[in-house]
C-alpha cells in the first residue's frame, strides 16, 4: 500500500488530507505503449492474495483511523491503481478519475474565479461550450471563443490586461478535424502569460496518439467513456498533469465536490486501458480506408489523414496517428438523413471510441446544443455526416457503408463504378461559386458585395420601441456594400450617399495599427448569443479618439458604426483585415425607409463575412425566383433572377450585429427595421422587453400596392424617438393611451393582412387613417406630410407618415381598382409640389450575398500598374474596376445592374 497522501491542501477552507495517487513519471518510457497499457502494475498496492487482476474494493468506508484509505469519495484502492495506470501512459506525473468527461473539465474549470478570463476554441464539443455558457452567466467567467486553429488570433489576446487565466483546446475537433497546434500554442501562453494554465481536451486522439503534457500542456482531460474505455459500458472522465500545484488543487476540488469515479467503474476502465492500443490502431488503419474511399467517390471528407487535410503536418507533428473519428458531407440533409438511417453495422449513437462502429448527424445529434446560428456561423454543414470507426471487418464496414450511399441515392454506380450523385441540377457550379464567396480560408482577401432592402412600416411605428407589434415590410429599394481587400495596414469606408460638400461622397480611413484596441474592454464583447450590448464608453471614447470633432453628424454615425463593429470583432477574433467598405443605396437616406437598417445589415455582414464570422454554407439550396418588382422612382424594372437561399442561422447572427448598429445610429431602435433588413417579406414585429419578442411573418402584404412620397423634409429618427420618449416621461397616462390605441389598430390589420378574415382589404384605409392620426397626436407628423395625406385624400387614397416621421416618407395604400390613369394624375400632382413619388410593391428578398463572383466580367481590384507606366496606368485601370462602376452607375440603374452582376444568395 501506498503512504499516506504527500500533499496537505491549504485553502483556509480546512486542510481535507486527500490521497494523491501514486504515480511512477519516468522522463523515458521503458516499455512501448501496447505493453504499457496491457501491464498494470503499481507496486505501493500490492494485493495480499496475488491475485492478477485489480480487485474491486467495493466499499464505501474502510476501518480505522491510521490507514491509507478511509472513505471512498476521498480514496479508493481500486482507483488509485487506475490513476496510477492513467498517470503511467499518459507521461504525467498525476491522474485522477471522475465520473464522466464533463466532470473532469467541471473539475478543472473550478480552478478559475470570477472575472477570470478563458480562451476556448469556436469549435468545441457542445457541452463543453454549454458548460462554459453557464459559467459566463453564473459564475462571472469571461469567455471569448477564437479561432484556436490559427494561432494568430489567439495570440493579440494574450495579454496581462485580459486576465486569461486559461487556455482551452481541443485538437482535432469533433466532427470537422480542425487541427490546433497545441504545442505553439501552449509556448505562445508561457511566453506572454505565463500565469495561464494550458487545458487540452485529448478525448479525439487517447493518449495512445497524443500526449499533450509532452508539448508544454498543463492539463490534459479525456472522456474516458470514449477510447479508454472502449465498450460504451461506462461513464468516465480522467485528468492527468505534472504540476505539483494543480495536483494539490484538483485532488482537493475532487474530494470536495465528490465527483470521484466509483470502484466498479474504475475496475471496469482499468480493464478497458489494457487493450487501448491495439483497438486504436486498428481503428485508425480502418479509418484512414473508410476516409480514402469516401474522398474518392468526391464527397467532401475531414480527416487528418488525407493528403489535403488542413494543418495535416501540424497535426503529424504532435500526435503519432489520425484517430478513428472522420465525417464528410452528402450535399443534401435529407440525403445524409438517409444514409443514417440506411446502415445497418454503422449504429446510429452520440459519443464515439467504442469498439463499435457509430454513424451520426452532429447538428442533430451530439452538437444540437449549439445554437443553430453559432453552428452556421462555425460552418458546420447541417449535412455533415460523423463516422466512428470501430473493430469491425473494414471490408464489412465498407461494404455496410456503400449500400446505405446507395440506397440514399448519394450514390449511382456507372460502367466504371460507383459515382457521386451530384444532388441537384449545378450544384457543382453552385459549390463552385459558393466556396468562392465563403472565401475558405481567406475571406478578408475576397471582395464581397451584400445588399439590403429598406422598410415601410404600415402600422406601428414608434409604439414598437415600447413592445407594441409592428407591422412592416420590405422593399424592392436597397442599400448596397462592397468590401474590397487592401494590403497597407489601413480600414477605410467610402460611403457614396453622404454629402459632406466633396464630389462623390464622404470617405474616411483608419491606420488599423494605431486604432485604440486598449480601449476594446473584453467585457463590451460579443458573446456567442442574444442581444449585444452597446458599450457608450467605448462608443464615446472612438468618437472622440478617431474622429475630427466637426465632423458632419450623418457621415460620423455611419462611419462610427462600421468602426465600432471592426474593432470589436477585430478584439475578438484576434485579426485585423485591412479593407475598404464602399456603400451606396437606391432608396433614399433619412427619408424613413429604413436606410440606416439596411446600411447596419449591410456592414454587418461584410465584416462577419471578412472575419469570417459567417460563411455563406455550401448547403444553400436553389430557392424560388425572387418576385418581380417595380423599383421606381415610378418605371425601372428590376427583373426577377433565381437566387439561392441563406440559411436562417445566418441571417439571425448577421441580424445581431446589424442590431448593434442600428443602436449607434439611432440610439434606442426597436430592431424592427434591421430585422426587416435581414429577413424581408412581410412581417409582425415585436421587441424583446423581456416577456419575449419575435417575428412572424405576414404574407398578405404582396398583394397590396403602395404609393411612398418622400417629401424631403430631412429628419432625425433618432431625436423623434427621444421626443416621444420625453412626451412618455412627463405624460405617462396620454402616451400609453395613445399606445394601446396604436395596438388595437396593428392587432385589427394583422386579422386583416393574415388573411384571418378573408382578406377584408377595405378596412385598410380607415386603419391607416387612425394609426396616423394616434402619430400625429404624438406629434411625429409635420406639414408636409399632412399635405401628401390631402393631395391623396383627394384621389379617394389613405396615407399616413411612415418610419419615424416629422418629414421623410408617407404611404398611400393603392387598391387595384385605382386606373393607371388617376394614379399618374396623382403623381403628376405630387411632383408639381416637389415631392419624389415611388410607386412598389412589397415583401421583397432580405439580405443578399453575392454567391458567385462576378470576377470573370471585371476585376476586383487593379492590377498593379506596370514598372514605367505608373500613376496613369493605375488610375485607368481603377476606373475599371467593379468599384468604381459601382460609385458611377446612375441611381436608377444600381439596382438591376449590381443584381444581375453575379448569381445572389438571400436570406
Ligand atoms: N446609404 C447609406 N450610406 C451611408 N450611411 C447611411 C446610408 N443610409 C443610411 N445611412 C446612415 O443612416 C442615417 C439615417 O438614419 P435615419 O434613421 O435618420 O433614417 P432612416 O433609417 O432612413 O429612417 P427610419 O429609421 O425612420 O426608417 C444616415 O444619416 C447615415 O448615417
Ligand atoms: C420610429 C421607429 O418605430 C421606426 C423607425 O423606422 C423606431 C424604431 O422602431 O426603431
Amino acid at each position: 500500500m501506498s503512504s499516506k497522501p504527500a500533499f496537505q491542501i491549504v485553502t483556509g477552507l480546512g486542510d481535507l488530507p486527500t490521497p494523491e495517487p501514486d504515480s511512477p513519471y519516468r522522463p523515458r518510457r521503458p516499455y512501448r505503449f501496447s505493453t504499457l497499457c496491457a501491464t498494470v502494475e503499481n507496486p505501493g498496492l500490492k494485493d495480499q492474495h496475488g491475485s492478477s487482476s485489480v480487485p474491486i474494493y467495493q466499499t464505501a468506508t474502510f476501518k480505522g483511523v491510521a490507514g491509507d484509505y478511509d472513505y471512498s469519495r476521498s480514496g479508493n484502492p481500486t482507483r488509485s491503481h487506475l490513476e496510477h495506470h492513467i498517470a503511467k501512459i499518459s507521461s504525467a506525473a498525476h491522474a485522477f478519475a471522475v465520473s464522466s468527461g464533463m466532470a473532469a473539465l467541471d473539475t478543472i474549470l473550478r480552478l478559475l474565479k470570477p472575472s477570470d478570463a478563458v480562451v476556448a476554441g469556436d469549435d468545441l464539443y457542445g457541452g463543453t461550450n454549454r458548460l462554459l455558457a453557464y459559467l459566463r452567466t453564473h459564475a462571472g467567467i469571461i469567455v471569448h471563443h477564437v479561432d484556436t486553429t490559427n494561432p494568430d488570433t489567439l495570440i493579440p489576446l494574450l495579454k496581462p490586461e485580459n486576465n486569461i487565466t486559461m487556455v482551452l483546446l481541443e485538437s482535432p475537433t469533433n466532427p470537422l478535424l480542425k487541427i490546433v497546434d497545441i504545442a505553439t500554442i501552449a509556448r505562445e501562453v508561457k511566453e506572454r502569460v505565463p500565469g495561464a494554465i494550458v487545458v487540452v481536451d485529448n478525448t479525439m486522439m487517447s493518449p495512445f496518439l497524443q500526449r499533450p503534457l509532452e508539448h508544454g500542456v498543463d492539463i490534459v482531460y479525456d472522456s474516458a467513456t470514449k477510447y479508454l474505455s472502449g465498450h460504451h459500458d461506462l461513464m468516465a472522465g480522467v485528468i492527468t498533469c505534472n504540476r505539483d500545484d494543480i495536483a494539490k488543487q484538483i485532488a482537493f476540488i475532487i474530494n470536495a465536490t465528490g465527483n470521484a469515479l466509483t470502484p466498479f467503474d474504475s475496475f471496469l476502465l482499468l480493464r478497458g486501458t489494457k487493450t487501448l492500443a491495439v483497438r486504436m490502431s486498428q481503428q485508425s488503419s480502418t479509418s484512414m480506408l473508410v476516409a480514402r474511399y469516401l474522398h474518392s467517390l468526391g464527397f467532401p471528407t475531414f480527416y487528418p489523414g488525407l493528403p489535403d487535410h488542413p494543418n495535416r503536418e501540424v497535426h503529424e507533428r504532435i500526435s503519432s496517428g489520425y484517430g478513428a473519428v472522420l465525417s464528410f458531407t452528402t450535399g443534401s440533409k435529407d440525403i445524409s438523413e438517409r444514409v443514417v438511417a440506411g446502415t445497418r453495422l454503422w449504429s446510429v449513437s452520440v459519443s464515439f471510441g467504442c469498439v463499435n462502429s457509430l454513424i451520426s448527424m452532429p447538428c442533430v445529434m451530439s452538437h444540437a446544443s449549439i445554437p443553430a446560428a453559432t453552428r452556421a456561423a462555425r460552418g458546420l454543414p447541417e449535412d455533415l455526416i460523423r463516422l466512428c470507426v470501430g473493430i469491425e471487418d473494414p471490408v464489412d464496414l465498407l461494404d455496410d457503408l456503400e449500400r446505405a450511399l446507395f440506397d440514399a441515392g448519394a450514390v449511382r454506380r456507372t460502367a466504371s463504378g460507383l459515382v457521386r450523385v451530384q444532388t441537384s441540377i449545378g450544384e457543382a457550379v453552385q459549390k463552385l461559386a459558393q466556396k468562392e464567396a465563403a472565401g475558405d480560408d481567406t475571406p478578408h482577401q475576397k471582395q464581397w458585395v451584400v445588399s439590403a432592402p429598406g422598410k415601410v412600416i404600415l402600422f406601428g411605428e414608434h409604439a414598437v420601441v415600447y413592445g407594441i407589434p409592428a407591422l412592416a415590410a420590405s422593399l424592392s429599394l436597397r442599400c448596397y456594400g462592397i468590401s474590397t481587400p487592401r494590403s497597407d495596414g489601413i480600414i477605410s469606408v467610402h460611403l457614396l450617399d453622404i454629402d459632406v460638400g466633396q464630389p462623390g461622397g464622404f470617405r474616411y480611413e483608419w491606420n488599423v495599427s494605431e486604432l485604440p484596441w486598449d480601449v476594446v474592454p473584453s467585457a463590451s464583447l460579443p458573446q456567442e448569443e442574444g442581444e449585444i450590448t452597446l458599450d457608450i464608453q467605448l462608443l464615446d471614447q472612438l468618437t472622440s479618439q478617431c474622429f475630427p470633432p466637426n465632423l458632419e453628424t450623418h457621415a460620423r454615425q455611419a462611419s462610427l458604426a462600421f468602426l465600432y463593429l471592426y474593432m470589436i470583432l477585430g478584439a475578438r477574433t484576434g485579426q485585423r483585415p485591412p479593407l475598404t467598405l464602399t456603400a451606396r443605396a437606391n432608396l433614399p437616406v433619412g427619408a424613413g425607409l429604413g436606410s440606416s437598417a439596411s446600411f447596419s445589415v449591410c456592414t454587418a455582414t461584410v465584416l462577419l463575412l471578412v472575419f469570417g464570422q459567417i460563411r455563406v454554407p455550401p448547403q444553400c439550396s436553389p430557392s424560388s425566383p425572387t418576385l418581380s418588382q417595380d423599383s421606381s422612382p415610378i418605371s425601372a424594372e428590376r427583373g426577377s433572377s433565381p437566387s439561392t437561399k441563406l440559411p436562417d442561422t445566418l441571417a439571425q447572427s448577421t441580424n445581431r450585429y446589424a442590431f448593434l448598429a442600428e443602436k449607434i445610429l439611432h440610439g434606442t431602435p426597436s430592431g424592427v427595421d434591421n430585422s426587416v433588413a435581414v429577413f424581408g417579406g412581410g412581417l409582425l414585429y415585436t421587441k424583446d422587453l423581456g416577456q419575449g419578442g419575435g417575428l412572424e411573418p405576414i404574407e398578405g402584404f404582396k398583394a397590396l400596392r403602395f404609393l411612398l412620397t418622400d417629401t424631403r423634409v430631412p429628419r432625425n429618427t433618432r431625436s423623434l424617438v427621444a421626443g416621444v420618449a420625453t412626451q412618455l416621461a412627463e405624460d405617462p397616462d396620454r402616451v400609453h393611451h395613445l399606445l394601446e390605441h396604436i395596438r388595437g389598430v396593428v392587432e385589427r390589420a394583422k386579422r386583416v393582412l393574415g388573411g384571418e378574415n378573408g382578406q377584408e382589404w377595405a378596412e385598410l384605409p380607415a386603419l391607416i387613417d387612425e394609426n396616423h392620426q394616434h402619430l400625429a397626436d404624438l406629434g411625429v407628423s409635420h406639414s408636409s406630410l399632412e399635405d401628401v395625406r390631402t393631395v391623396t385624400g383627394t384621389y379617394g387614397l389613405a396615407t399616413k407618415l411612415t418610419g419615424a416621421g416629422g418629414g421623410g416618407c408617407a404611404v398611400t395604400l393603392v387598391p387595384d381598382d385605382v386606373s393607371e390613369s388617376s394614379l399618374s394624375s396623382l403623381v403628376a400632382d405630387l411632383r408639381d409640389k416637389g415631392y419624389v413619388p415611388y410607386l412598389t410593391q412589397v415583401g421583397g428578398p432580405g439580405l443578399g450575398i453575392m454567391a458567385s463572383h462576378p470576377t470573370a466580367l471585371l476585376p476586383m481590384t487593379p492590377p498593379e500598374p506596370s514598372v514605367g507606366n505608373g500613376e496613369a496606368e493605375a488610375v485607368l485601370n481603377e476606373s475599371k474596376t467593379l468599384v468604381a462602376l459601382f460609385a458611377q452607375k446612375p441611381k436608377s440603374e444600381l439596382g438591376p445592374w449590381i443584381d444581375g452582376l453575379g448569381s445572389w444568395a438571400n436570406v
